[in-house]
């Protein structure tokens, strides 16, 4: 029988079966067998032990379509990162780094400010041109008045989505009314969860329906971007390339050198001035990465 691990907890996993319920299984001889450590997301074959109680074991993973190492999830189609338009006002550095992260694991980001009824047309549009200057697909929702969401529904479908935002942007009002049987089946897990007394918060796929995944990415207050060479940041910042030509020098880091392209349009208008600036303070903050 197959599944999709929707957490994984002190050596149990807990397996979502298309139809038929959640089972709680070991990995035994995967490790030894696959030499692979079951993920969060993976696609499995369980054998079962107990219909009844729905224990079973993992008797292996299925190939992998990709491995996220932040979060540590599989199969990945795409991200969703939520922000509030207004209150909290966006950190726009924050969301600067998540898109950084994912994109450098290749992963599509669709980036979604909710809260849009508390905000005027003008600072909407600023924010949607930012980022889709960026190449971003941008959208704006309200839970509160229900708009938008069908957009959020339409991407999630028969997709597994990385949802990730930082507290009190309603994101779980999000969740919730995209998935009425989200709470159940949250309630379902932690049932079982229970008997373990760990009770730190894991990171979990939620499912919407049988071939559609939502995970939860735990712990966004502070992202800290490494593995990187500063060199590289600017790539991640598609909106400087129409520029790069017009730089003097090749190789330009678009800082202190003269005649840049990129810092030419960002006086004239052209590239977002927010953008540009954490563009400075991640490079900056590369560069003294690196003196240690
Ligand atoms: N004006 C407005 N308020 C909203 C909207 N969506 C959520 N809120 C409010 O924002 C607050 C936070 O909403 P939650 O859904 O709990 O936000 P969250 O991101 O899950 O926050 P945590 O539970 O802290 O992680 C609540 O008071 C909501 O009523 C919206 O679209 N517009
Ligand atoms: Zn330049």
């Amino acid at each position: 029988m197959q599944g999709k691990i929707i957490k994984g907890i002190a050596g149990f996993y807990y397996i979502h079966v298309s139809q038929k319920g959640i089972y709680e299984c070991k990995a035994k001889g995967i490790f030894r067998n696959q030499k692979i450590k079951p993920l969060v997301g993976d696609n499995v074959e369980i054998e079962v032990l107990d219909e009844e109680k729905k224990l079973g074991n993992i008797i292996s993973i299925l190939p992998r379509q990709n491995e996220l190492i932040r979060p540590a999830v599989a199969n990945v189609d795409q991200a969703l990162v939520i922000f509030a338009a207004a209150d909290p006002n966006p950190n726009l550095n924050l969301l600067d780094r998540f898109l950084i992260m994912m994109s450098k694991q290749e992963v599509e980001t669709y980036v979604c400010f909710n809260k849009q009824d508390i905000v005027t047309a003008i600072e909407q549009k600023l924010l949607e041109e930012t980022y889709r200057l960026g190449g971003y697909h941008v959208i704006f929702t309200s839970a509160l008045q229900g708009e938008g969401l069908q957009q959020i529904k339409d991407i999630v479908k028969s997709k597994t989505t990385v949802l990730a935002g930082p507290s009190g942007v309603g994101k779980s009002s999000i969740i919730n009314s995209l998935i009425p049987t989200a709470q159940m089946e949250v309630g379902s897990i932690s049932e079982k969860i229970k008997r373990g007394k760990h009770t730190t918060r894991h990171s979990e796929l939620f499912a919407i329906d049988d071939d559609s995944f939502i995970f939860d990415t735990p712990g966004f207050s502070s992202l800290y971007i490494d593995n990187f060479e500063k060199e590289e940041l600017k790539s991640y910042f598609p909106e400087f390339l129409p520029y790069e030509e017009y730089c003097r020098f090749q190789g330009c880091a678009h800082i202190n050198e003269p005649q840049c392209g990129v810092k030419q349009a960002l006086e004239e208008g052209k590239i977002s001035k927010t953008r540009y600036e954490n563009y400075l303070l991640l490079y900056n903050e590369l560069k003294d990465k690196k003196k240690y």
